[in-house]
């Protein structure tokens, strides 16, 4: 597993006003979308390409396009859906997969209550999107699943994460082909495994349920 944090004026700034708990919901969807973004386009910079020919008005050149098959993006239901718009965007021809996963509150253990994917991901580039990295048990469960079914690559995008689940990811995913793009890595988690500092549930946060 590589870690890769993508140190950026503009990251930084966006990851600022999404922490603030005054941010209101349609600032937030927004922020998060500029944020995948811009660490989605550190996020592909590997993706496999093949040469293409083509005819522009004035002569025949050779170009570049994604490999088939396609990069298979993947958000992690509910919070990851607040990213795909920002990652489809930055790569507009990536097929799009769904994984619905919670963690129980109490116990933090993974229910993966939702999965529409091919069933054989033999030699896809997988990218997950999930904004919180937290104890890390959800998305060591969702690279699990995705190299259980074959994908040859899997590369994860995620806002924040605890030191505690860096460590957890690196121990039961470390040997695994991962890159993880990551906006910031925060302090600790909390008594309820919330990232601290952070920016409390990402999930309610794009979708509601605030107090
Ligand atoms: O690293 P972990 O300790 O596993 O926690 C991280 C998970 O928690 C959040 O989802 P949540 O379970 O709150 O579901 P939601 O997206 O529906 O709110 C977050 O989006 C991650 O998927
Ligand atoms: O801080 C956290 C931890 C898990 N899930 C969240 O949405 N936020
Ligand atoms: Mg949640």
């Amino acid at each position: 597993m590589r870690v890769h944090v993508v140190d950026h004026p503009l990251i930084a700034h966006k990851l600022t006003i999404l922490r603030e708990k005054t941010t209101p919901s349609m600032i937030f969807r927004q922020l998060t979308e500029e944020l995948v973004m811009l660490l989605g386009y550190e996020a592909t910079r590997d993706v496999a390409v093949e040469q293409v020919q083509i005819q522009t008005p004035v002569a025949t050149t050779t170009g570049t396009r994604l490999r088939r098959p396609r990069p298979l993006i993947v958000p992690i239901l509910r919070a990851g859906l607040g990213m795909l718009e920002g990652m489809v965007k930055m790569a507009p021809s990536a097929e799009v997969g769904f994984l619905g996963m919670a963690r129980n509150e109490e116990t933090l253990d993974i229910v993966t209550y939702a999965e529409r994917l091919p069933q054989d991901l033999t030699g896809r580039h997988v990218i997950v999107l999930d904004p919180m990295l937290a104890t890390g048990g959800t998305l060591v469960e969702a690279i699990r699943f995705l190299y259980e079914r074959g994908a040859e690559k899997v590369t994860c995008v995620c806002l924040l994460a605890a030191p505690e689940g860096l460590a957890t990811l690196e121990e039961r995913a470390g040997e695994m082909d991962v890159d993880l793009y990551l906006a910031a890595v925060d302090e600790r988690l909390d008594e309820r495994s919330y990232i601290v500092p952070g920016l409390g549930d990402a999930g309610d946060r794009l979708y509601g349920l605030a107090e």
